[in-house]
């Protein structure tokens, strides 16, 4: 995803073979706070080409039908976190899709954005943790999951997942995920759209 040739390759062998694009989900993320550029070419730069090219396939002002954006940040986009550059990505996705999600825009080009927020979750991500960030955010990650009662499982995500497949009504919105359950962060209004 680092480049546009193969994401627009992909995109397109998918519209030739199923006739049009309904979902795209932006899931690819590291961890490397050492090699940070490569975090934000990954984690933030990656995503926001993939937005593109689902709102040039499934927008409607470019003869699409509309769709889903799913964009996979985290809880480290919505509060502070041991990991900086990590946590600037998430951020920014966040604010990505929750400017898509702006009702001139969906009046546009007919595509919900939405952004799932986990907490820490059992996968390779973390077991490859090691190494991606000091030794002392690191340790201060693991506090973080002790106190927050532990990992989630991937089921747990899933449910979160499912539920921005059913939620139409939220666009632009975040979802958190943390073994507490699932929370919605709104699109909060900005100061000029108060009377
Ligand atoms: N595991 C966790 O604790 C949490 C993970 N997330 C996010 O969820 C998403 C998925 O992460 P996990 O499944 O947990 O980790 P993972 O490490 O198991 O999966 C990440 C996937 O991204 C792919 N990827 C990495 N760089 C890529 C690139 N340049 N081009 C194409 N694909 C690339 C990898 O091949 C891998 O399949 C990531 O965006 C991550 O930041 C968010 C919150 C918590
Ligand atoms: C509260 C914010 C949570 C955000 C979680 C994420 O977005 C992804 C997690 C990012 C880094 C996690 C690093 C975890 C480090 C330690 O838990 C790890 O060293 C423990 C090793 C786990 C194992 O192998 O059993």
């Amino acid at each position: 995803m680092r480049s546009l040739v193969y994401p627009l390759g992909a995109f397109q062998q998918v519209v030739d073979r199923f006739g049009g694009l309904d979902l795209v989900v932006n899931n690819a993320g590291i961890l490397s706070e050492f090699d940070w550029e490569k975090c934000i070419n990954v984690n933030l730069i990656s995503v926001v080409r993939g937005c593109r090219l689902g709102l040039h396939y499934m927008g409607k002002q470019n003869g699409g039908n509309g769709g889903l954006i799913i964009n996979m940040a985290s809880v480290a986009g919505i509060y502070a976190f041991p990991a900086p550059v990590y946590a600037t990505t998430k951020a920014g996705v966040v604010g990505l899709t929750r400017s898509l999600g702006m009702d001139h825009k969906f009046g546009k080009d007919g595509v919900r954005v939405n952004v799932l927020c986990p907490s820490f979750t059992m996968t390779n991500f973390i077991t490859d943790a090691k190494g991606k960030a000091s030794e002392e955010d690191l340790q201060q990650m693991q506090d973080m999951v002790e106190k927050g009662g532990g990992f989630l499982q991937i089921p747990d995500v899933v449910k979160g997942f499912v539920k921005l497949l059913d939620d139409d009504d939220k666009n632009g919105a975040a979802l958190e995920v943390t073994l507490q359950g699932l929370k919605y962060h709104g699109c909060e209004s900005g100061p000029w759209e108060h009377e």
